[in-house]
């Protein structure tokens, strides 16, 4: 199906819409999973840190859980890909440095990047909302392939600055912060309760459902899709 849209802003989901979940889970959720431990016992003072354990002891009920239990919960939220934002925090933490080192270089799907450029030079206002946090989203678009994509993009939310994916609430607050009207914001997922809450506040929303990706067998529910970038077309009016 191809999507003909008026809107001013698009705001990007990462993992499954402009990336291959595979690409996240058998690359970047190995290379955290091996550097918690030293994270955790070398760097327990760094504020980042600190805030984030004590976010897994608020969410494991233990407020007293030590190093070792703490790298646990980790490991087994990795296992579900469950997006917990201080699994989130530290990914991105380790993940920045992989990236900044050149031991991490991240994944775009091949009708991404020149689609982000069209609509970047056609003037529309590029966004990136993902469970991945802001730290870990910066580290991504610097370090693509095709070299540094940050300079297309202008905001950046995570589920720290703006919320959970699944809840209405954050897409007011990041349409807020974008300064734009909900109707003129084009939401780009791969999960349905991700554009039900987008639709929820208002936004445009468009289900990216590419084969092998988790959520492609279940589709993307009574939202309008595309199978790649190249199937949306973005048109702004200006009046
Ligand atoms: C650069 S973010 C890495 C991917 C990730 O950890 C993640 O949780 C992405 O989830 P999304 O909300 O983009 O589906
Ligand atoms: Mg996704």
């Amino acid at each position: 199906m191809t999507s003909h849209l008026d809107v001013d802003s698009v705001v990007l989901d990462i993992e499954g819409t402009t990336s291959a979940t595979g690409f996240v889970v058998d690359v970047l959720y190995p290379y955290s999973r091996s550097r918690f431990g030293a994270v955790l016992s070398e760097r327990s003072g760094d504020p980042d840190v600190l805030r984030a354990v004590a976010q897994v002891r608020e969410l494991i009920g233990e407020p007293d859980a030590d190093a070792v239990r703490v790298e646990k919960a980790l490991n087994e939220w990795l296992d579900e890909d469950r997006k917990a934002t201080p699994l989130k925090t530290l990914q991105g933490l380790i993940w920045s440095e992989g990236f900044a080192r050149g031991e991490l270089v991240s994944h775009f799907y091949d009708d991404v990047v020149p689609a982000l450029r069209r609509w970047h030079a056609a003037g529309v206002r590029l966004h990136v909302y993902s469970s991945g946090s802001v730290a870990a989203q910066r580290a991504w678009f610097r370090s693509s392939p095709e070299g540094d994509l940050l300079p297309l993009v202008e905001g950046l939310y995570d589920t720290e600055n703006a919320g959970p994916k699944q809840e209405p609430e954050s897409y007011v607050t990041i349409a807020a912060a974008i300064g734009a009207a909900p109707g003129r914001i084009l939401f780009l997922s791969d999960r349905p309760g991700e554009l039900d809450a987008a639709r929820a506040a208002g936004w445009q929303a468009v289900g990216v459902r590419r084969p092998g990706e988790p959520y492609y067998e279940q589709g993307v529910g009574d939202h309008p899709e595309a199978g790649t970038f190249d199937a949306i077309t973005i048109a702004r009016s200006t009046t």
